[in-house]
Formats: C-alpha cells, sequence, structure tokens
C-alpha cells in the first residue's frame, strides 16, 4: 500500500473530486461515515459519553459531520469548536450549519474558556488539526492538547494525531495528541511507524473513502506500507520439478567462542526458509555445536580455534550470510575483504559484519551491488554517524544506499528497507521478538530466499514481513514474554501459508 506525502494526498483529493465530479463536502461525508461505521462497531452496544474536539479546518468538518451522524443514532455528544482561527473552511462552515439545522449548537472554545471535564470511560475524538498543519500549536490550544492528553479518556484521532507533522520531525512534542487509535483516510502516513512519531498515532485504522485508484497506481510514491496482498504479490511458487539445487546453496559465516547459538538460528533459518543448501562456516569451537544442533546443515570450520579466518569453500554459494557473533578480530576483518572480493554476487552483513564495516570505510567500495546490510539503530548509528531526527536518518540511509547500491534493513518495531530510493515500512511484528536471537533469524530468512533466487531487494523486504508476521503467530500462541528466537523459525512455514489465507 502506497504512503503519499502531504503535496500528494492534497493532488490526490483534488482529483478525485475532478475525475469524480463530486463536491469536495461529499468526500467529506463519506471520511464521516467511515469514521462512523468503526466507531459504531468497536462500541456494539456500549454508550460513552463521545467529546468531540473540531478546528475550524476540514479536519474540524470531518469532526462536525461524524457529530451529526452520531446525534441522529441516539449517542451522547458534545462538540467543542476549538476556535483557533477564524479562516473557517467552506465544508467546515456547510456542515456547522448542518448542525445548527439538526438543532445542536456546538460548544466554541478559546482561550477565555475552561477547559473541558474529561472523565475516565469517555471517549475523546480528535479533529483539531489534520494534514493542514503548518506550526506548532500554541498558547491555549496547546493547554488543551496536553488536558486532553493528561484525561483518561479513550482517544481517537481523525486522519492524524493533531499536532504532528506529516513530513517533517516534531519541534515539540508537548504539543500533539496522543492518540490510541488513528483512523486514517485511505492512505498511511509515514509518521505512523517512524520511532519518534509512531507513539501518537497508536493503533492505526484505515479508512477507504473512494479516492481515485488510477490516480494511486499511477502515481508514484517514495515510501510503502508492506501488508499481506503485497507481499503475497513477493511470494515465488515452486513447481513439482524442483529439487534442492533450484532452490541454491546458502553459506552461513559468522559465530565466535561463545556466539555460535547465532549461527545455529540463522542457519537453521535459511533452511526453514526454503533453501535447498545450508553449510555454515564457523570457527573450530563451534563444530559439534552446529552438527548437532541442526542436521540438515553441513558444517566447515575456519583454521582457527575461537573466530572466524580466510576459508575457502570448494562450491560457489547462491547467497552468504555474513557477520552473527562473529567479533571483529582482525583476521576476520580479512576474511570479509576476501569474501567481498572474490564473491561478486550480493552478500548480506550483519551484526559485527556492519560493524567491522563501520571501523574501516576504506572496505566499502568492496560491496558487491546489492548486498543487503540489517543493522538495528546502534549499529547504523555506527555506519552513518549520528542523526538529527528520523527524516535526517533516512535521509543519510537513503544516500548511503544509493551511493554503495546496497539495501538497508533498518530494524525497528516498524522495520524500513531501502531499496532503489524507495521506503518499505513493515507492517508485522510485535514487542515479544525484541529477544536475543531474533535479528539472527531475519538474516538467516533474507539470505535463505537470496539463496532460492529471489531479488535482494525483494529477499529483504519479503523476508522482514515473513519474520515479523511468524513472530506475531507465534505470540498468538505464547504471548509477548516467552517468545524466543526459535519460536520465530518455527513459525515460518505458517507465516507462508498465511500469505494465501
Ligand atoms: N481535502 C479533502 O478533500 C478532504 C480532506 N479531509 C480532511 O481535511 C483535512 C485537511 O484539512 P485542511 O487542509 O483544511 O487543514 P486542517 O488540518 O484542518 O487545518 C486547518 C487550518 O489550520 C491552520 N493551522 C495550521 N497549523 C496551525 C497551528 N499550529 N495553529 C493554528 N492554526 C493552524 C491552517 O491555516 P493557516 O492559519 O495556516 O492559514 C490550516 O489550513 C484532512 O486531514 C482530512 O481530515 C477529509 O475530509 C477527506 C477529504
Ligand atoms: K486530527
Amino acid at each position: 500500500m502506497k504512503i503519499f506525502n502531504k503535496e500528494k494526498l492534497k493532488e490526490v483529493d483534488e482529483f478525485t473530486i475532478k475525475e469524480q465530479n463530486i463536491k469536495s463536502e461529499e468526500l467529506m461525508e463519506r471520511a464521516a461515515v467511515q469514521l462512523f461505521g468503526w466507531l459504531k462497531t468497536q462500541l456494539k452496544e456500549h454508550q460513552p459519553k463521545i467529546n468531540l474536539f473540531c478546528g475550524i479546518g476540514n479536519n474540524g468538518g470531518d469532526g462536525l459531520a461524524l457529530a451529526r451522524l452520531l446525534l441522529n443514532d441516539g449517542y451522547e455528544v458534545e462538540v467543542y469548536i476549538v476556535n483557533f482561527s477564524d479562516k473557517r473552511s467552506d465544508d467546515f462552515l456547510l456542515n456547522l450549519n448542518r448542525l445548527k439545522e439538526n438543532k445542536f449548537w456546538p460548544e466554541f472554545i478559546n482561550e477565555n474558556s475552561d477547559l473541558p471535564e474529561l472523565q475516565q470511560g469517555e471517549i475523546v475524538i480528535d479533529a483539531i488539526f489534520g494534514i493542514g498543519l503548518n506550526r506548532p500549536a500554541e498558547g491555549w490550544v496547546k493547554e488543551l492538547i496536553q488536558h486532553i492528553n493528561q484525561s483518561k479518556t479513550y482517544v481517537i484521532s481523525v486522519d492524524v494525531p493533531s499536532g504532528l507533522y506529516l513530513d517533517k520531525a516534531p519541534d515539540d512534542k508537548e504539543v500533539i495528541i496522543k492518540a490510541e487509535t488513528t483512523i486514517t483516510f485511505q492512505l498511511p502516513k509515514l509518521v505512523f511507524f517512524l520511532p519518534e512519531t509512531a507513539e501518537f498515532a497508536g493503533r492505526v485504522e484505515i479508512a477507504d473513502i473512494g479516492l481515485d485508484q488510477n490516480f494511486i497506481s499511477n502515481t508514484a510514491a517514495e515510501a510503502s506500507l508492506i501488508q499481506q496482498p503485497d507481499a503475497q504479490r513477493l511470494y515465488q511458487s515452486r513447481t513439482k520439478f524442483s529439487h534442492k539445487g533450484t532452490f541454491g546453496h546458502c553459506l552461513v559465516a559468522g559465530g565466535s567462542y561463545g556466539k555460535m547459538g547465532s549461527v545455529l538460528l540463522a542457519t537453521k533459518a535459511a533452511l526453514r526458509a526454503g533453501a535447498g543448501k545450508v553449510s555454515a562456516l564457523i570457527p573450530k569451537c563451534g563444530y559439534q555445536i552446529l552438527q548437532l544442533g541442526i542436521p540438515e546443515a553441513m558444517v566447515i570450520t575456519a583454521e582457527n580455534e575461537k573466530h572466524l579466518t580466510n576459508t575457502q569453500t570448494d562450491f560457489v554459494p547462491e547467497s552468504i550470510c555474513f557477520g552473527i557473533g562473529a567479533g571483529k578480530e582482525e583476521g576476520t576483518k580479512h576474511y570479509l575483504e576476501q569474501l567481498m572480493k572474490e564473491h561478486g554476487s550480493p552478500m548480506l552483513i550483519d551484526a559485527d559484519g556492519i560493524n567491522i564495516l563501520a571501523e574501516n570505510k576504506d572496505l566499502w567500495k568492496l560491496l558487491p551491488e546489492k548486498s543487503i546490510l540489517t543493522p538495528h539503530p546502534g549499529e547504523l548509528r555506527r555506519l552513518l554517524g549520528d542523526w538529527e531526527d528520523d527524516f535526517d536518518k533516512l535521509e543519510k540511509a537513503k544516500r548511503f544506499s544509493l551511493e554503495y547500491k546496497v539495501i538497508l534493513v533498518i530494524k525497528g518495531a516498524y522495520t524500513i528497507t531501502i531499496a532503489d530510493e524507495n521506503l518499505y515500512v513493515n507492517s508485522t511484528g510485535n514487542p515479544g521478538m525484541a529477544t536475543a536471537g531474533s535479528g539472527d533469524t531475519l538474516s538467516g530468512i533474507i539470505s535463505g530466499l537470496v539463496s532460492q533466487g529471489y531479488d535482494p531487494g525483494v529477499a529483504a523486504v519479503f523476508g522482514v514481513y515473513l519474520h515479523g508476521k511468524a513472530g506475531d503467530l507465534a505470540a498468538e500462541k505464547l504471548g509477548f514474554e516467552a517468545l524466543i528466537a526459535e519460536d520465530i523459525i518455527q513459525h515460518l512455514g505458517k507465516a507462508y501459508k498465511s500469505l494465501f489465507e
């Protein structure tokens, strides 16, 4: 699903109005109908008091149209107009008049008003600012936002949590509504998925308001949200006549004394992801661990007892996963250098592989084109240096990806993959996956996909989705706390099957 920026969101609205020959108020009515339908479904027979806070632009207009639908259906509704300006939009005014025609008079609040009382168990609908926000809220509007955030109500934001910019980092986090749920119109917004701002949106619901599909399909987006239908399209089916050679040979090179479990996990994950054959290449001390831990894999040992050193293999792997649990010994660095020079095709580099690269910038030019780097935030910082905010981070990461022609998988609650200047935001995964070895399984999965012939960019996006989905399925059974990396591997098969359910 595409993620548009503010300008494109406005364009799709305008295009839809023209193409469908409708008035803008019609689009607003569709938005309100979607909001109403969602609320009614969630509330069932409950009738909590609903406090609607409406700004004076079209976001406020959405709120007023919703108020009319709720009142007509018998809900207890209080409507507050947050009267921060006299530049009211036409559709706001139209919906204000419709409310008055229904004999309902909202309460206008301004700098002289008392802050409304909000009780636990009530609902707040936040329709103060939408995508039209262009500066931080100030004075009494800021106080009102803080008052709503401090209340014990359930807060639902219309389109965007009020106060959150779509295209830049917040300058003051105290002036943003912290929603439990955000119901956004048709297209998700990037800020809902970035580490510094995701908390404001809470759970994100996407409401279809019939925006023009052709416009959406034909307009380039710099970011996409990867959900089940998108992942399904990436899947490559197998024929009856395939054999293990068809799915490639994956080499997992890593491990050091005390960190052999990581290689074991990645090796298992590569096999479960569907690699035809997997060889683990490890220092000598890991031989028995690997052979006993995963009989389906082959094991090659380096000369050294405790860390990886230059080692030749008698086969050419279709994919290489380098670096997990590897440490940063000089010999290990030389081995990475040798691999990058000799192995012309893309490699996945993770963990200490990334740390070695961060400390040896002279190696960057050796990175095979389309290699995949899978840093967690700490590793990314070591690689790129500091960043000011999430937008700055993404810019720096994009530049790095472009300059070295590599794919970056930025791990987080919503992992973002950068490939060919595009951002792919993953939608699967859960807090239970913040557990030791989770990243090793991800590297194994992606490498297993590359060995089967998936293009590295596709393997990264698809692998991240599958990894998160396997984690979600595991968490359904085990809960967050008890989930360990092995459970993610155990649920990979179900994650594949869920693509078609
Ligand atoms: N277009 C469509 O067809 C559809 C749109 N829809 C809905 O419209 C929403 C966008 O509406 P919108 O463009 O009217 O802007 P909105 O967010 O309501 O802000 C209002 C005005 O506030 C002002 N302002 C900004 N920052 C400020 C600040 N800090 N403090 C004080 N004032 C500030 C600023 O005006 P300014 O004062 O800068 O001239 C701005 O114009 C969108 O999110 C969705 O909910 C849906 O109905 C579907 C169909
Ligand atoms: K809002």
